[in-house]
């Protein structure tokens, strides 16, 4: 795992815990990355949402710590935890419905000022978007909308980018650019945490996949060895998950 900063992992998840009124959703769910993709896989209702929401600042943590190169970013505030280097690029929503794709990304480069990640960066990275550069939000497909949120997370200067369910609902083709944008960010620097319920798509983003039950990690195998075991995926993922 590479190590940033004095030793400290990128992220450290320690006994997060969080949930609904009385319900406990969340309950306990420790990890460690470094510059790398993780996976997190489950089945449906396990908790893989919460923990996104959780993370990100949505939703206040009931016990536990989060902490990014060293620092606590654990119930701050959603701009907080975004600052601090933390994006999210949540499931299937629409975004972004005014501006156009250039606009949106031109917006974002004046207020950021990143070098590396320029707009002109982001659609080497997605060609895709700069074909439709000139189009608003809500002309844009699901995918398209996942590249401009993975564009928009690496103008501000993400150090780790939180994907829930990125496969979900898309184009065979699409699902192989968002794979392949994956490797590459990691290959920039940028952590990305992908949770995911479509195994063959999480595999291919990530070698390290933890497998989420009840609200906690309770096994981490690698992407081929879950695609390669038929009774880890009936007794973790459901039938016909892959
Ligand atoms: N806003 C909410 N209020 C109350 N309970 C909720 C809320 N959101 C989720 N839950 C409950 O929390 C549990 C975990 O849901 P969560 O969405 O985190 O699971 P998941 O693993 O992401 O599954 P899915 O893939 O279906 O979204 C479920 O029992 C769900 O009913």
């Amino acid at each position: 795992m590479t190590m940033n900063g004095a030793g400290a992992p990128l992220l450290a998840v320690d006994g997060l815990s969080a949930g609904y009124g009385a319900s406990t959703v969340l309950d306990g769910v420790s990890f460690r990355m470094g510059v790398e993709a993780v996976g997190i896989v489950g089945r449906n209702g396990m908790g893989k949402t919460t923990f996104c929401d959780t993370l990100v600042g949505f939703l206040p943590s009931s016990a536990g710590q989060v902490s990014l190169r060293g620092r606590r970013v654990d119930n701050l505030a959603p701009e907080r935890v975004a600052r601090s280097g933390i994006a999210y690029v949540p499931q299937g929503r629409r975004l972004f419905l005014s501006l156009t794709v250039d606009e949106h990304l031109a917006m974002l480069a004046r207020r950021a000022r990143n070098k590396r990640w320029t707009p002109e960066a982001v659609y080497e990275l997605f060609p895709r978007l700069a074909e439709r550069k000139k189009h608003g939000g809500a002309d844009l497909s699901g995918g398209e909308q996942q590249m401009l949120a993975v564009g928009r997370a690496l103008l501000l200067n993400a150090r780790l980018i939180v994907m829930d369910e990125p496969s979900e609902g898309l184009a065979p083709t699409i699902v192989d650019v968002l794979v392949s944008a994956v490797r590459q960010l990691v290959d920039e620097g940028v952590a990305v945490l992908v949770v995911e319920q479509n195994l063959r798509a999480a595999a291919r983003m990530a070698n390290r996949q933890l497998v989420m039950v009840s609200g906690r990690i309770e096994a981490e195998f690698t992407g081929d060895e879950l695609l390669a075991r038929t009774d880890l995926q009936s007794k973790y993922l459901g039938v016909g998950t892959a």
